[in-house]
C-alpha cells in the first residue's frame, strides 16, 4: 500500500503486559523486521531497551516518556507529546509502538490512545503480553477474569517454551479459555521470545518494493530469507479495479472474515458527483476509515489472520471486488461517511 503513508494516519499500538512478561522482547522483535518505519514510545523512564543498531537504523526517533506509567500521567502530556513528535508527516511512519511500562493498565491505556488529540495518529491495536509461566500468580488471580483481557485486540501467550513440555497444552488451554471468557472475539496467539509474525501488527515491505526507497530493509528480507522464526499469518487479497460497493464494504469491515484479525483496503466509491478514494483500516473491532486525497486507480483490500480461514476470505473480498456498483449507494455512503467522522 505504497500510497497509505502519505494519506492515512500512523497506527499506535500498544504493547502491554504484566512485569517481565516479554513486552521488550516483543518489540525488538518487531524492530528487528525489515520494512518498516516505526517510532518507538517506552515510558521506562528513559531507557530505550533495544539493541542501539536496531534503534538507529530503523527507528527514525524514539520518544521516551519518564515520570512512570503513561496513563497515570494527569493529562496523559507525555503520551501526547511523544505521539505529535512522532507522527509528523515527514518522519513517514509506518507505525508507532507504545510499550507500556508493567503497571500500566491497558483499559486506561487503549482510552488514552483512542481520545489522544496529538497528531495525525489513529489506534492501531493493543497486545497483551502473557507470562505463560506466572500468569496464574501474578495477573489472573481472582474468580473472575481480569478486566484487562478487555482491553486487547491481540492477545500473546508468551514464554510457552518454560512450561513443562506434559503442562503446555493444559496451561495454553487454561490461559485462553480465561481470556475467552471476558472476551470472546480476541485471536490468541503463543510465542516464545515475543516472536510473532510482524504482520499482524503493522504493514511490512513487500518484495516488489523499490530497492532505493528501503534499503535497509531490503538488505535485511535478502538475509532473513531463509530464516523463519515463527509461525506466518495467512492472507487474502483481490485487486479492486473498479468503484465498490460502500455497503457491501461496510458490511465486510463490520463482519470481517472468520480468523481475520487485521483488514487493510484502499477502495474506490462512486458519489452522487464523483468518485472518492478511502483508506480503510481494521484491528480486532477497531474500524478506520479515512479519505484519500485522490481515489486509487486500482485500489485492494486485504484480511490478515493467523486463523484466517483462507478460503471463505477469499470469497468474501471477491464478492465485494465483483459486485455492480454502477448507481450512487445512498445508505452505504451515509454508513461510510459516519465512519469517517468517528475516525477523525
Ligand atoms: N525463555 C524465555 N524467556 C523469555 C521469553 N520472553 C522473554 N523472556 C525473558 O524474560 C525476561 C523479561 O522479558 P522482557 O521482554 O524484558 O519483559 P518485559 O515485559 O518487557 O519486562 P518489564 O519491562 O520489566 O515489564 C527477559 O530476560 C527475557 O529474555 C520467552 O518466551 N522465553
Amino acid at each position: 500500500m505504497a500510497d497509505g503513508r502519505n494519506a492515512g494516519r500512523v497506527p499506535v499500538i500498544a504493547l502491554t503486559g504484566h512485569l517481565g512478561a516479554g513486552k521488550t522482547s516483543l518489540l525488538n522483535h518487531l524492530l528487528r523486521r525489515p520494512g518498516a518505519r516505526l517510532g518507538v514510545v517506552v515510558n521506562d523512564f528513559g531507557v530505550l531497551n533495544v539493541d542501539a543498531a536496531l534503534v538507529s537504523g530503523q527507528v527514525d526517533e524514539a520518544a521516551a516518556i519518564s515520570g512512570g506509567c503513561v496513563c497515570c500521567l494527569d493529562d496523559a502530556g507525555g503520551l501526547d507529546d511523544a505521539l505529535q513528535r512522532l507522527s509528523r508527516p515527514r518522519l513517514r511512519l509506518d507505525a508507532i509502538l507504545v510499550e507500556a511500562s508493567g503497571v500500566a493498565e491497558p483499559v486506561t491505556l487503549s482510552r488514552l490512545i483512542g481520545g489522544s488529540g496529538a497528531g495525525w495518529i489513529r489506534p492501531g491495536g493493543l497486545v497483551e503480553v502473557i507470562d505463560a509461566v506466572e500468569h496464574f500468580r501474578t495477573v489472573d488471580l481472582w474468580p473472575e477474569p481480569p478486566a484487562r483481557y478487555a482491553a486487547a485486540t491481540l492477545v500473546v501467550v508468551n514464554k510457552v517454551d518454560l512450561l513443562p513440555a506434559a503442562e503446555r497444552d493444559e496451561v495454553v488451554d487454561r490461559i485462553r479459555e480465561r481470556v475467552r471468557r471476558r472476551h470472546p472475539a480476541v485471536p490468541i496467539v503463543t510465542a516464545r521470545h515475543g516472536r510473532i509474525d510482524p504482520a499482524l501488527v503493522f504493514d511490512t515491505a513487500a518484495d516488489e518494493d523499490p530497492i532505493d526507497e528501503l534499503p535497509l530493509a531490503r538488505l535485511m528480507r535478502e538475509q532473513n530469507r531463509d530464516h523463519h522464526d515463527h509461525e506466518h499469518a495467512r492472507a487474502a487479497s483481490v485487486e479492486l479495479a473498479g468503484p465498490v460497493s460502500p455497503s457491501l464494504l461496510i458490511d465486510l469491515l463490520e463482519d470481517p472474515p472468520t480468523g481475520a484479525y487485521r483488514l487493510k483496503g484502499r477502495v474506490r466509491v462512486r458519489g452522487s458527483r464523483s468518485e472518492q478514494g478511502f483508506l480503510v483500516n481494521v484491528v480486532g473491532t477497531l474500524i478506520h476509515v479515512a479519505p484519500l486525497p485522490q481515489p486509487p486507480p486500482v485500489g485492494e483490500l486485504v484480511a490478515i489472520g493467523m486463523q484466517l480461514d483462507q478460503p471463505a476470505a477469499q470469497r468474501r473480498l471477491d464478492a465485494v471486488a465483483s459486485a455492480p456498483a454502477a448507481a450512487p449507494d445512498t445508505a452505504g455512503l451515509r454508513r461510510l461517511r459516519r465512519y469517517r467522522t468517528l475516525s477523525t
